[in-house]
């Protein structure tokens, strides 16, 4: 295949963005509590009994985890272990299922190999075909009585019932990991046990499967290559239908692309429960199109691979010149003392200057444009359903000449151990796993203000004309192009390490995307970026961090153990409430109100400005501010009802 070179370019822990509308960020005000990993477990498995009217279980009390059959029940058999066969309405079932999977009937896509892979892994873990793997989904979807209507969640749970005992034969695609039950194939992998899987907050639709030993497991949810997530039959008969079509796989943009073959291959790609989806690239100059991600024009949304390790894609098309040219302008006109453009910080909490971020930002949580684009991100990045809770604000930037951001990670460390959010995404909690870093401006080839990773290697360059750090600082200096650096400053050894290692260069209506954790939730140090210095000109980009949790402060955000009363769920998930903020324009001292989260600004919310609506929750506390003094405040209280309007 035709490697296509990549792009001659080169990328913060950086300062916490105002707090959102919902879950404040102390603990007695966290959403209610109650639902923990285990009784959404129990409350699951109860209901998937109650509904296909299976063995009745009970909980061990000695992990919480495992459940055994009762005697009331001689039928232990769940989906996962052995699916009933045949009910007497078979025919029309079996008619049903065709009808949902129209290449049941079709000999030679079931010829087609079904390959399976982890989430993140560019080599499949296990192989069958896609004939195998209809003959033991229809017997699963006999078991669950041909229902025509399937929701995701039972979709999901049969996907992973079907390919588990497909792949059990060979033991393939268990869990890789030390903590991981390998003897329990790919159940093993997509539940990856109490202490491993994050609660989602969707947590308690998952419909988790039995085996014969009595134990349950959470089911997996699949995703297509490009990280559609494959919750209808629907997606599999696109997937199964493109690659027995074998539709063309091209590289590159318009003049540079090549086009080849894709292998008749259907592959799917397993991410364990309470995880997120992971692109799993296999080379430098690897192509992923996105054709399930809606962008600005008709210009189709791709990826093109420009590091593994760190794991690091340029994206294409993926917004429009005047989408680029919105954000910069609302931010220019952005006025509110939390929002407006300032010097930028860093840290977690009490956000400080640094003096190795010399940037500018401000942050866009409301604009149209920036919410269109977040959701975009979400897209993207194998989301089927954007959260709120699950990124930051998106956050403007600007870099005059000089100013730069060294090299730092986007994640956050709980230094001190002291912070209430559970920050360790390798366990149960939540933190940065995704950055996508969009370029407003486009900057010439040494005009700096490039995205540099010091850990990627500039693999688009031939090896032999890379150059040292060393190297590069002598050439910088012998040119005229650091000219606006001190001699020996930071600023200067960052542009020789953004000279000798990837860098990618600003490109306006292009982005970059970049993964601070691994696909099993561990950090990932060589996720290291910066800004390099502007030599010229100057930069406008906008990040949006996305979290594989909600992040801190909102609703089903992580909450370490320590600081859990009675065993308070980390995901419990309180009454999502409404809440309408208007000016009736009648009350002249309300004209220059501004709406606040507690302190942090939210809104305009004077005479004439636009109503506000968010989401909120019980106990949230909303400020009214003229002048910077508090004129009015609400506190949402659940007995007000699921929508609440406030006017001033
Ligand atoms: O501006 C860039 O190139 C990088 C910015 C960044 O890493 C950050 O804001 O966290
Ligand atoms: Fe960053």
């Amino acid at each position: 295949m035709a490697k296509k070179k990549a792009k001659k370019d080169s990328v913060g822990r950086t300062s916490q963005p105002p707090k959102p509308a919902v879950a404040p960020p102390d603990d007695t005000n966290q959403p209610p509590k109650g639902a923990g990993y285990l009784t959404v477990v129990m409350k699951a498995v109860v209901l998937l009994l109650l509904t296909y009217g299976m063995a009745v279980y009970k909980v061990s009390p000695s992990t919480g985890r495992n459940l055994e059959a009762t005697a009331e029940s001689s039928e232990k058999e769940t989906l996962a272990s052995a699916p009933p066969t045949a009910t007497p309405q078979s025919e029309s079932c079996d008619h049903r299922f065709r009808s949902l999977l129209p290449m049941a009937a079709d000999a030679k896509a079931r010829s087609l190999p079904l390959m399976l892979h982890r989430n993140g892994e560019p080599e499949a873990c296990g192989e069958s075909t896609v004939g195998e793997f209809l003959e033991e989904l229809l017997k699963n979807f006999r078991a669950y009585g041909c229902k025509p209507q399937l929701d995701k969640y039972r979709f999901e749970a049969m996907l992973t019932a079907t390919l588990h005992r497909i792949m059990a034969k060979n033991n393939a695609c268990h869990s890789m990991e030390t903590y991981g039950d390998q003897t329990k194939g790919l159940l093993g992998y997509c539940d990856s046990g109490e202490d491993h899987t994050p609660i989602l907050l969707d947590h308690d639709k998952l419909v988790p499967l039995g085996s014969k030993d009595g134990s349950t497991s959470l089911p997996c949810h699949f995703h297509t290559r490009e990280g559609l997530r494959v919750t209808q039959a629907k997606w599999f008969s696109d997937l199964v239908r493109a690659a027995s079509s074998g539709e063309n796989k091209c590289e590159g943009d318009n003049a540079t692309q090549t086009c080849t073959a894709t292998p008749r291959e259907a592959h799917l790609y397993a991410v364990p429960a309470g995880r997120v989806f992971m692109f799993a690239p296999s080379h430098v100059g690897e192509i992923f199109h996105l054709p399930h991600v809606t962008g600005a024009s008709s210009k189709a949304i791709y990826l093109e691979v420009l590091s593994l390790k760190p794991r690091v894609f340029d994206v294409f098309n993926f917004f429009s010149r005047a989408e680029s040219k919105e954000l910069v302008d609302r931010a220019i006109a952005e006025t509110s003392a939390s929002h407006r453009i300032k010097r930028s910080t860093t840290g977690a909490g009490a956000a400080s200057l640094n003096s190795k971020r010399t940037s500018e930002s401000g942050f866009d949580t409301h604009g149209k444009t920036a919410l269109t684009i977040k959701r975009r991100c979400f897209s993207a990045l194998g989301f089927d359903e954007y959260e709120d809770g699950f990124s930051d604000g998106l956050q403007i930037l600007r870099y005059n000449v000089s100013k730069a951001y060294n090299s730092h990670l986007d994640y956050i460390e709980d230094r001190t151990g002291e912070l209430k959010h559970d920050y360790d995404s390798a366990g149960t909690g939540g933190n940065r796993f995704a950055t996508i870093l969009l370029y407003m401006s486009d900057l010439g080839e040494n005009d700096g203000g490039e995205t540099v990773f010091p850990h990627g290697i500039r693999s688009h360059i031939p090896e032999e004309e890379r150059i040292t750090k060393e190297e590069a600082l002598e050439q910088l200096r012998a040119s005229d192009q650091g000219s606006v650096l001190e001699p020996g400053s930071w600023e200067e050894s960052l542009v020789a390490v953004c000279r000798s290692k990837l860098s990618v260069r600003p490109h306006s209506s292009r982005a970059v995307l970049f993964y601070s954790q691994h696909p099993n939730g561990s950090v990932d140090k060589n996720s290291l970026h910066g800004a390099c210095p502007v030599l010229n000109d100057q930069k406008y980009a906008a990040n949006l961090w996305v979290w594989n949790t909600p992040r801190d402060g909102f609703a089903g955000s992580p909450i370490k153990k320590k600081f859990r009363n009675n065993g308070a769920s980390v995901a419990a998930k309180n009454l999502k409430i409404t809440g309408v903020f208007s000016n009736s324009g009648t009350d002249p001292r309300m004209d220059r109100a501004e709406l606040f989260y507690r302190d942090q600004f939210w809104g305009k919310l004077g005479k004439g400005d636009p109503v506000l609506k968010v989401n909120t929750y019980q106990g949230h506390v909303w400020n009214v501010k003229v002048d910077g003094n508090i004129v009015k405040t609400w506190e949402i209280s659940e007995e007000n009802g699921e929508k609440q309007e406030m006017t001033v």
